[in-house]
């Protein structure tokens, strides 16, 4: 039977009111905090916006900017860190993690990457934790890459120590590690510097931000522009080349990075994880496919059809397997 374009869009609004309806908390918009902003950006550039009348908003509320509470942390392995301040915030599954040598625009040393390299791994380890800050201490830089007082023909090393290329361990550690690690960047992200804020998942920039030489992220050509011309960019270039994930004012940096956090912090870890993972695995080649697949691994030990095989093994028996389907 023929329908008339006005019976079409009556219905296709009631689907819609029948959803929205079903979707719809009884009571009005939960509130988490003192002060909120819209968790979903409202047009470009992802810098929050005006609240939206939308199904999501209605069931999640919005997203909290109250400052968090840091507290300082230790991963109680080794000596006292010194070259970075390692903090976790209190009640909320955040660390935050700042290179602290401002006066060296803070520049890394092997002392530096030992220190970072031990708080990333305890961050990952900690299952409170679920987004992981790295920053830089103060308004002028994030990392301007190695200490070129301690550079040698063989890499970098601290005085008495063998000399290597230290830093590439922390980048493959932040590419690996499951969790999202957001790069807070003010100030100049330089050389090493910058490819630590391109390791990280996410880069939310202050508009003072200034950013020179790439990896891969960008376009080919951009990246060979960048190399071989050895310019500065400014954030908001940096913003036009898909560089970084949004520009704020740099009085609004943590709160901004902090709001992402949270919204990060309300989404499912195994998802995050797992979608981490295969973003990587199409640029990491088989290092990526076995991060993937490890994950996969991950989540076969957790069901009960992968507990069968443990159990059967340690039962000596076979494993019965006949009663999990064989989905289409
Ligand atoms: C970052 C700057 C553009 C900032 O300029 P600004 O004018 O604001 O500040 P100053 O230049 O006056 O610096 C203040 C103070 O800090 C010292 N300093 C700054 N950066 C470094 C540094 N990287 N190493 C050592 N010291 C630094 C500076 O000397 C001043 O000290 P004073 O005693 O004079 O007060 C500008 O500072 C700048 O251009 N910095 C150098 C940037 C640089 O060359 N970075 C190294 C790039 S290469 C790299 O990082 C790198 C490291 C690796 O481990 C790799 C491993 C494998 C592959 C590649 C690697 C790699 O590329």
């Amino acid at each position: 039977m023929a329908t008339t374009s006005d019976e079409r869009v009556g219905a296709a609004a009631r689907r819609v009111a029948a959803v929205t309806n079903h979707l719809s908390p009884p009571g009005p918009a939960p509130k988490e905090g003192p002060s909120s902003v819209s968790a979903r950006p409202c047009g470009g550039g992802g810098g929050g916006g005006t609240s939206m009348n939308d199904a999501y908003h209605r069931i999640h509320g919005e997203v909290p900017v109250h400052p968090v509470a840091w507290r300082t942390a230790d991963d109680g392995s080794g000596p006292e860190f010194t070259d970075i301040i390692y903090e976790k915030a209190v009640g909320e599954g955040i660390a935050k993690i700042t290179i602290n040598r401002p006066e060296r625009r803070n520049a890394f040393r092997p002392k530096t990457l030992k220190e970072l390299s031990r708080a990333f791994s305890d961050a990952r380890d900690d299952v409170s934790i679920g987004v992981i800050i790295l920053t830089g201490k103060g308004t002028k830089a994030f990392c301007s890459g190695g200490d070129q007082a301690l550079r040698t023909k063989d890499g970098y090393a601290d005085p008495n120590d063998v000399s290597r290329l230290n830093v590439l361990d922390l980048q493959v550690q932040i590419r690996r590690l499951p969790k999202p690690v957001i790069a807070m960047v003010a100030g100049y992200a330089i050389g090493g510097g910058h490819i630590l804020h391109m390791v990280c998942d996410l880069t939310i920039a202050a508009d003072n931000a200034i950013f020179g030489q790439t990896g891969p992220k960008v376009g080919p050509k951009k990246a060979r522009e960048m190399w071989f011309l050895a310019r500065f960019y400014t954030a908001s270039e940096a913003d036009k080349m898909g560089l970084v994930n949004v520009v704020v004012p740099l009085e609004n940096l943590e709160q901004e990075t902090i709001k992402w956090c949270r919204e990060i912090l309300r989404n499912s870890p195994t998802a995050i994880r797992v979608l981490k993972a295969a973003l990587n695995a199409v640029d990491d080649g088989h290092a990526g496919l076995q991060e993937l697949a490890g994950d996969a691994t991950l989540l076969f030990y957790r069901t009960e059809e992968g507990n069968e095989g443990k159990t059967a093994y340690m039962q000596r028996r076979r494993p019965d397997f006949s009663k999990f389907p064989r989905l289409p």
